[in-house]
């Protein structure tokens, strides 16, 4: 089979990926779906004086995709109820609920992304991993097909997010769990520090698309965040020169995440209430202002989001994990994920869906709740303090998106205590991890289900790092001084104060190591 890079572009349209030299010069021939072919996205070999990666790519890549894949909003209830729709919206509109209030989601047209199958795409994203070609060497973009089919490359606004590592968390599984096959996901090492980028890339993306191609809909971009959204978009807009706003629970988020969009220049409004108080802010201002929304209601962020889960299973060479434990809070990762392992088993690329684990803080548990209380009890609670601060959140916009995720994939909720959580990521950390507390409650709910059997000793088991643990090192300090009242701290490793002398710093170490 062919596959869209093959459709116009000439040089690359030999079955045979070493005749792939240059793609300048396309003649865009166009090609039917066929035989099996080598997808072949190689960069111009020779760049002209003067041109960026972007330039370039106008060479390489002058595709009209628009023909061959598309996407939409439609109402997400037509999918959580299976019912066809004909309400649908451009992805150039700006809209974010359907006509009765509910949540939108995007749609693929599946059936072409079918034509080309499994084995091309698996070959065409191989093909563009590790690569500068823009906008490929973003984990991404890399998908683009998958994520927003219509745009053009000169409009993307790129960090090359993505293609972050899995962590064979291989001593942390053998020592305190008996697990041979536990994998860490490391969505924090991105450009912010959280999986955020993925799901912020794609949305400024739009949103640049909009600006250039109809000036004064979009003339900023705000969102309501816990810290990580708010760092997301304030770099991004800060990278393509777009205005942001972020809406912030004053005192409730980490000093790092709080300098993050001061320091890209965004307009940064802390606010007197909590992370709840202001999504309910910035859906009002939203609705009714030229300021586009950039939380994950908006169904635009999930689609890069998403790519997480497609990059994990080419990471196991298209092998499915057993299981997928992800933090939540506003419970749109969940969907996310859930939506990138439908895609590759829905066009063949995998063969069955992973289950999935939502764990949440105990102290802002309202997904718990209504798991435990098998589900038609949702009631958005009011979040307590936790040190996972960034799903510190009582009222999920995404509630109904997280139930058809976990349902659908047999999925478990659990919930970890404050000494839970924070004992959880002190015991990855001393096995050489930096988690994050979001990572520690994933590691506590894993550490909960390994205990009661439910998870067993060879399943193959990915966590979900959703931030890197430096943006929380108050947090950390904190767990390692002892200082935090009511918990014993367990896992503290306290720094040991000596006098500038060999004999006393020996003493030091040989109490601790008897060396
Ligand atoms: C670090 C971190 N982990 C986990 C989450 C939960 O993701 P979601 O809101 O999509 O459930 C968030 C944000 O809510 C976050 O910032
Ligand atoms: N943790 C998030 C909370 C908002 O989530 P979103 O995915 O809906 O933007 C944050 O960092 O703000």
């Amino acid at each position: 089979m062919r596959g869209p890079d093959q459709l116009s572009s000439a040089r690359a349209s030999t079955s045979s990926p070493a005749s792939c030299q240059s793609l300048h010069g396309s003649s865009r021939r166009q090609q039917r779906p066929g035989r099996a072919a080598q997808p072949c996205i190689r960069a111009a070999a020779t760049m002209e004086a003067g041109e960026d990666i972007r330039e370039q790519a106008k060479h390489r890549a002058p595709l009209d995709k628009s023909h061959l894949f598309g996407a939409r909003y439609i109402p997400f209830r037509s999918i959580s109820h299976n019912k066809p729709t004909q309400e649908q919206y451009s992805l150039d509109e700006v809209v974010y609920r359907s006509e009765d209030g509910g949540l939108l989601d995007v749609q693929h047209d599946i059936e072409a992304l079918q034509n080309y199958g499994p084995e091309y795409w698996k070959a065409l994203f191989d093909s563009r991993t590790g690569r500068t070609a823009w906008p490929f060497g973003s984990g991404v973009w890399s998908k683009k097909e998958w994520v927003l089919p219509d745009i053009s490359d000169e409009h993307i606004v790129s960090m090359f997010e993505g293609n972050s590592n899995l962590f064979w968390a291989e001593r942390f599984g053998r020592e305190q769990l008996g697990m041979s096959d536990l994998w860490v996901k490391q969505c924090g090492n991105s450009h912010t520090g959280s999986f955020k980028d993925l799901g912020m890339t794609v949305l400024v993306s739009q949103v640049n698309r909009l600006r250039k191609t109809q000036p004064n809909l979009v003339q900023a971009v705000g969102c309501a965040s816990t810290g990580d959204t708010s760092a997301a978009l304030a770099a991004y807009c800060a990278w393509a020169g777009i205005p942001a706003i972020v809406f912030l629970p004053a005192n409730k988020i980490s000093m790092a995440q709080l300098v993050q969009p001061i320091a890209n220049g965004a307009m940064v409004l802390s606010i007197d209430t909590d992370f709840d108080g202001c999504m309910n802010l910035i859906k009002d201002v939203t609705a009714s202002s030229p300021i586009y929304l950039a939380n994950s209601m908006n169904s635009l962020r999930l689609e890069g989001q998403k790519t997480a889960a497609i990059e994990i299973c080419q990471q196991f060479d298209w092998e499915v994990p057993d299981w997928v434990i992800i933090p939540g809070g506003n419970l749109g990762n969940i969907y996310a994920f859930y939506k990138g392992f439908k895609m590759c088993r829905d066009l063949g690329l995998i063969s069955r869906m992973p289950r999935m684990v939502c764990a949440q803080a105990q102290n802002a548990n309202p997904l718990y709740q209504a798991y435990k209380n098998g589900w038609d009890k949702f009631k958005p609670v009011k979040a307590q303090t936790t040190f996972a601060s960034a799903i510190q959140i009582g009222d999920p916009v995404s509630i109904e998106r997280a139930i058809l995720a976990l349902e659908a994939t047999d999925g478990i909720v659990e919930e970890a205590s404050e000494e839970e959580l924070m004992d959880a990521s002190a015991r990855g950390d001393l096995t050489g991890m930096f988690n994050c507390p979001h990572t520690g409650v994933a590691l506590a709910a894993l550490i909960k289900l390994r205990e009661n059997g439910t998870i067993g000793p060879t399943d193959r088991t990915v966590v979900v790092s959703t931030a890197h643990g430096l943006k929380f090192t108050q947090s950390k300090t904190a767990y390692h001084s002892k200082e935090i009242p009511d918990m014993s701290c367990g896992y503290a490793n306290q720094p040991v104060q000596v006098k500038e002398n060999l004999g006393d710093v020996m003493d030091a170490i040989r109490k601790r190591y008897q060396i």
